[in-house]
């Protein structure tokens, strides 16, 4: 089972969470995670097409999609979108940003848009908000409270060594496994 994981990523925070999803994807047997970072070059549409799944990643610039993620939405049009050869195919998304809120929704809507004119089948998030309580805190899983994808947050003096925090990784290994799981119960 073939998982693809494009994004894009300007400054390697959202290659973090990228890495993060995969983790969570080769976690579940018989599921295998292919990165692609679009701003690598060529496209391979062919693995693309031959997917079980592919998740969507982009940082939120100006409160969207970066201009990379945007460029192979488009170019999706000819080798993907005319035949639908993605049709039925499940699909996800992550998004990390500086500020907490940083109008990361809209990149995800954007994504999910995407993945519904390809006439895919979209899967959020399961897990409950975190971090929406007096007594919980920034380390629980879906810190931001996402149902949509996976949402994280790196502030803008830190490396991705540093940022995001580990709740937010753990948070996208969480969606990985998640894509996994269903997209193996589709093919069955
Ligand atoms: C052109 C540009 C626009 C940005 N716009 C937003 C924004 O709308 N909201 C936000 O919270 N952060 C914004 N940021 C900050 C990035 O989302 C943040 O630094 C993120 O970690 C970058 O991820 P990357 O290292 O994968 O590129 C912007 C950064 C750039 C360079």
């Amino acid at each position: 089972m073939l998982i693809s994981i494009v994004y894009d990523s300007g400054y390697g925070h959202t290659a973090k969470q990228a890495q993060a999803v995969a983790e969570g994807v080769n976690a579940v047997p018989g599921a295998e995670a292919n990165l692609i970072a679009v701003a690598d070059g060529a496209i391979p549409w062919q693995t693309l097409e031959a997917s079980d799944a592919i998740i969507f990643g982009s940082p939120t610039y100006n409160g969207t999609l970066s201009a990379k993620l945007k460029q192979f939405f488009e170019d999706a049009n000819k080798p993907a979108w005319n035949e639908l050869k993605w049709r039925n195919k499940i699909a996800a998304g992550f998004t990390n940003s500086g500020a907490q809120s940083g109008d990361k929704l809209n990149t995800l809507v954007s994504m999910a848009l995407f993945a519904a004119q390809h006439a895919m089948i979209w899967v959020g998030l399961d897990l409950k908000p975190g971090n929406a309580t007096s007594t919980s805190s920034v380390n629980e899983l879906n810190r931001h409270g996402s149902w949509l994808g996976a949402m994280a947050q790196s502030n803008m003096d830190q490396s991705p060594e540093e940022t995001p925090i580990e709740s937010d990784l753990k948070t996208a290994a969480h969606l990985g496994k998640r894509v996994a799981g269903i997209a193996r119960r589709f093919k069955n």
